[in-house]
C-alpha cells in the first residue's frame, strides 16, 4: 500500500494543543520514517471567548469545530484532542480513530502558599472554573470561595501568580506535558477530586473513509487507556454529559477487571452523588451506561436538570 506523502494535523495554537499535535508528529516520524508530517495550527471559537462560561457560549464543541471542518473540507487530515475535551458525537465522515496512552490523570493543587488541600485556611480564594472540581471541594470544605478561572494553562498559573487566588486546580498532565511540573504542591486522589472523563489521555480525529491516514495511525493506539476511556465516555454520553457538568468519572485497570467510578454533584457541594461499578473489560461501554443509570436513579437526573436548565 502506497504512503500517504504528507498528514497534516489541524490543532489549536494553545501551548497544550500544539504540544499534543507535536507529540503526535514526533510519534508518527518515529513509525514511519520519511512520512512528511506537518502541524496546521488554527484559531478555535473557544479559544476567543475567554470571560464566559463555558457552558453559557456553547460547550466545549467551540474548541473542535473549526478542526473539524477543516479535516471535513480535505484542507488536513487529523485532529488530536483531550479527550475530555471530545465532544460525545462526532460529525458524518469523521470518527476517533486512536486514543495514545494516558498522561497522569488526576487533577493537581498549585499554589504559592500552601502545601496541600488539607491545608487552606478558612475562607481561602481557590480558582476554578470546573463545576466538577468545585461541587467535589466545597462538599469537603464548604468554607472555600470558589472563584472563577479560564484560560489556558499559561494564564492559569499566571493568574495564580497575581495573586488573586490563594491555589487554583489544574489537571496535572497539562502540567507535566508542558514542563510545569515543580509547580504542582500536591496530586489530588479520585477519592478527593474524581477526574473528567478522558482527562490526560489524548485521541486522534480523522476522517471515517481514510483508510490509509488510519493505518499510519494504528501504532499509536493504546488498548488499556481507550477501553478505559470508553467506559468514562459511556458514562458521559448517558448523563448528556455535553458541555461544562458537574460529572466526575474515572476508570481503572486492575488486569482485566474494569472499575468505575462516577460521580455527580450539585454546584454547590451540597449534595454528592456517588457510585462505582466492576466488570469485564469487554463490558466497558455497558458499563459506563450502567453507571449513570443508576446515577440517575439516585438523583442525577434532578441535579442535571437544574445545571443544564441554568446553563443555556
Ligand atoms: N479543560 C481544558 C483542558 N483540557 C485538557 C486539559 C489538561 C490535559 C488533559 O486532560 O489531557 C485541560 C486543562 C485543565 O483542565 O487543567
Amino acid at each position: 500500500m502506497p504512503l500517504a506523502q504528507k498528514l497534516r494535523i489541524a490543532t489549536r495554537k494553545s501551548a497544550l494543543a500544539m504540544w499534543q499535535a507535536e507529540y503526535v508528529q514526533a510519534s508518527l516520524e518515529a513509525h514511519h520514517p520519511g512520512l512528511g508530517v506537518e502541524l496546521c495550527p488554527m484559531v478555535s471559537k473557544g479559544d476567543k471567548i475567554l470571560d464566559v462560561p463555558l457552558a453559557k457560549v456553547g460547550g466545549k464543541g467551540l474548541f473542535v469545530k473549526e478542526l473539524e471542518n477543516s479535516m471535513l473540507a480535505n484542507e488536513t487530515d487529523i485532529a488530536v484532542h483531550s479527550m475530555k475535551d471530545v465532544p460525545m458525537e462526532f460529525p458524518d465522515g469523521l470518527g476517533l480513530a486512536v486514543i495514545c496512552e494516558r498522561e497522569d490523570p488526576r487533577d493537581a493543587f498549585v499554589s504559592n502558599r500552601y502545601s496541600s488541600f488539607e491545608s487552606l485556611p478558612q475562607g481561602a480564594v481557590v480558582g476554578t472554573s470546573s463545576l466538577r472540581r468545585q461541587c467535589q471541594l466545597l462538599s469537603k470544605r464548604p468554607d472555600l470561595d470558589i472563584k472563577f478561572l479560564r484560560g489556558n494553562v499559561n494564564t492559569r498559573l499566571s493568574k495564580l501568580d497575581g495573586e488573586e487566588y490563594d491555589a487554583i486546580i489544574l489537571a496535572a498532565a497539562g502540567l507535566l506535558r508542558l514542563e510545569f511540573k515543580e509547580r504542582i504542591a500536591e496530586y489530588l486522589p479520585p477519592e478527593l477530586s474524581l477526574p473528567a472523563g478522558g482527562q490526560g489521555a489524548v485521541g486522534i480525529e480523522c476522517r471515517t473513509d481514510d483508510t490509509i491516514t488510519q493505518a499510519l495511525l494504528a501504532p499509536l493506539h493504546h488498548q488499556d487507556t481507550a477501553t478505559r476511556v470508553l467506559a468514562e465516555r459511556a458514562m458521559n454520553r448517558r448523563l448528556e454529559g455535553g458541555c461544562q457538568v458537574p460529572i466526575g468519572c474515572y476508570a481503572e485497570l486492575e488486569q482485566d477487571q474494569l472499575w468505575l467510578r462516577g460521580l455527580v454533584g450539585a454546584p454547590d457541594g451540597s449534595v454528592l452523588l456517588f457510585d462505582e461499578i466492576r466488570g469485564e473489560r469487554e463490558d466497558a461501554e455497558a458499563m459506563g451506561v450502567a453507571l449513570a443509570e443508576r446515577l440517575l436513579a439516585s438523583g442525577a437526573d434532578k441535579i442535571l436538570a437544574s445545571v443544564y436548565g441554568t446553563s443555556v
